[in-house]
């Protein structure tokens, strides 16, 4: 028997203000698997990703994490009770491109937080699984500091120490790079690479191209808010079937 989608998006639809910015979306991603979600400005790339985690209220269509329906309850048809969709929602953790770490608390703070309010964690089981993110990402000697104090990279890897700490089924990042100074990126897409070589479920929006192409098993391309190319990045980056696609590759050299 195959095992289920990790993420199975069906004919998803989302408007702003009347305009649809989000068309028919159908998007699955197995256990394991890195989805990168390219397109030009304003195609609905974070809108996606937004949905996913329930952000944003999709208009139409499914969106399943872990064989588990966002925002419906199946036996009822009607909406879910606070309390059972933010179970779900903690079923995917998104890294944010401004970080969104909590500012009055330190650094081991901020990873433990969740865990022992949404998850119920006890707090020494907490802080040992915190401590040990951290040294994943490299910021275990940082646990007691504050975010202001730390610089971008060093943020965003304390970020991602923090969505792990909930065990999500997939990581959602949106533009995860964009705001660190150059020199920064590097640090921030090795812990990722890592994140991908272990086996997490990553859906990722980033204008790194040498890494959506290094790490993606998918390459799904949004024009308008539709999904116009999907393919392997082999096939993506050398021989996309759209001249759209083809356009926005040699614009991005
Ligand atoms: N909360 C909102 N209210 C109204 N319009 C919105 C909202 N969020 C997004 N939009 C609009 O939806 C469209 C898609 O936006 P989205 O941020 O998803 O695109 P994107 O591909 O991620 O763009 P970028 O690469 O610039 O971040 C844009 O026209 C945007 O202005």
């Amino acid at each position: 028997m195959s095992e289920l989608p990790v993420v199975s998006i069906r004919r998803l639809c989302k408007s702003f203000d009347g305009v649809e910015v989000l068309r028919d979306i159908d998007l699955e991603v197995k256990r394991g698997e890195v989805v990168s979600v390219l397109g030009s400005s304003g195609s609905g790339k974070s809108t996606l990703l937004r949905c996913i985690n329930w952000l944003e209220e999709p208009d139409r269509g499914s969106i399943h994490i872990g064989g588990v329906r966002m925002g419906v309850d199946e036996r009822n048809g009607r909406p879910l009770s606070a309390r059972r969709l933010a179970s779900i929602r903690a079923r995917t953790g998104m890294v944010f491109q401004g970080f969104n770490l909590w500012p009055h608390l330190t650094v081991l703070q901020n990873v433990m937080e969740a865990p022992v309010h949404v998850r119920g964690l006890g707090k020494e089981e907490a802080r040992r699984r915190a401590v040990e993110l951290l040294e994943k990402v490299g910021m275990a000697h940082k646990r007691d500091s504050y975010p202001f104090s730390l610089s971008g990279g060093q943020k965003q890897r304390v970020a991602i120490a923090r969505v792990l700490a909930m065990e999500p089924e997939v990581v959602l990042f949106d533009e995860p790079t964009s705001a660190l100074d150059p020199e920064r990126v590097g640090e921030v897409l090795a812990v990722m690479k890592q994140m991908s070589a272990e086996g997490h479920t990553m859906i990722l929006v980033t204008h790194e191209m040498d890494f959506a192409r290094a790490v993606s098993d998918q390459v799904v391309f949004l024009e308008k808010g539709r999904i116009i190319e999907r393919a392997a990045p082999g096939k993506f980056f050398t021989d996309p079937d759209s001249e759209r696609v083809r356009r926005f590759l040699e614009l991005s050299d």
